[in-house]
């Protein structure tokens, strides 16, 4: 069976200066963080998947959370255009990555922009966060180019959290996990389950059986386990005091489950 593929973009030295828009800055421990890097890839080999490595981008503290700077659709990569300045260097070597795998490639332009935390997609829906950090003219260029290739794209309002990924997720089924607190609008999702923590509400699907969660919401883990799900957890607090979860450390690729 062909390996599943992600992209990965190991830590900047200057981690601790990354963005916090929604809680308290406390204080990052690089060391930490790089050895939670490393745990998280391992976790991704473990269940059968080969990482990339995106070239590191050593001036931009945010780098490692690569999921922002792409949306993957079939054979497409929609290069973002990250909401925040600070990001926006880090989509050029993200883009060159993809392209040597072989992406068809895609941008948003200005004055759109968009984040790829602000996007989940599941079965062919994509929803999209509209909120401190994707704008509408992001949304619109995205719907042109996804909405050809079969996707529908549906715009979801966000103003508690800082992407839509940081409120909700799909578990393998397609039920949309959230905490509802910080979820703007669950109504949105017919099959909206609400978990007891605010990590709990992040999954990356490693198979169709398989969850990869955060170590830190041990009471949904297990409400995933009496579902059915085998559940990896892994340490992340280091990123979490940046405002980054499971996802948005790698980008699943081609064949993946969304
Ligand atoms: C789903 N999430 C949360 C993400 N995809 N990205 C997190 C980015 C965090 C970074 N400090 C920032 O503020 O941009």
């Amino acid at each position: 069976m062909d390996k599943k593929h992600a992209l990965i973009r190991r830590p900047s030295p200057r981690l601790a200066d990354g963005l916090v828009t929604h809680i308290e800055r406390s204080p990052v421990d690089v060391e930490l963080a790089k050895r939670q890097w490393e745990d998280y890839v391992a976790a991704l080999h473990d269940a059968g998947w080969q990482t990339h490595e995106v070239a590191p981008a050593d001036d931009c503290p945010d780098a490692v959370f690569v999921e922002d700077t792409m949306v993957v659709y079939g054979d497409t990569a929609v290069i973002a255009r990250p909401g925040a300045d600070e990001r926006k260097p880090e989509t050029p070597a993200a883009e060159a990555a993809v392209r040597e795998l072989g992406y068809r490639i895609a941008r948003i332009e200005a004055p759109g922009t968009l984040d790829g935390g602000d996007v989940l997609k599941f079965g062919g829906t994509v929803w999209v966060g509209r909120g401190g950090r994707t704008n509408d003219e992001g949304i619109a260029q995205l719907a042109a180019h996804l909405e050809p290739l079969g996707a529908r794209v549906v715009t979801v309002p966000l103003t508690k959290v800082l992407h839509l990924k940081s409120a909700v997720t799909a578990l393998p089924d397609g039920t949309v996990v959230g905490y509802e607190p910080l979820v703007d609008d669950p109504g949105v999702w017919e099959n909206f389950l609400a978990v007891p923590e605010e990590s709990g509400a992040h999954v990356v699907l490693l198979d169709g059986e398989t969850i990869l969660m955060a170590a830190d919401a041990p009471r949904t883990a297990e409400l995933y386990r009496e579902r059915g799900y085998r559940v990896i957890e892994v340490d992340i607090s280091e990123y979490e005091k940046l405002e980054g979860c499971v996802t948005c450390l790698s980008v699943r690729l081609r064949g993946m489950p969304d």
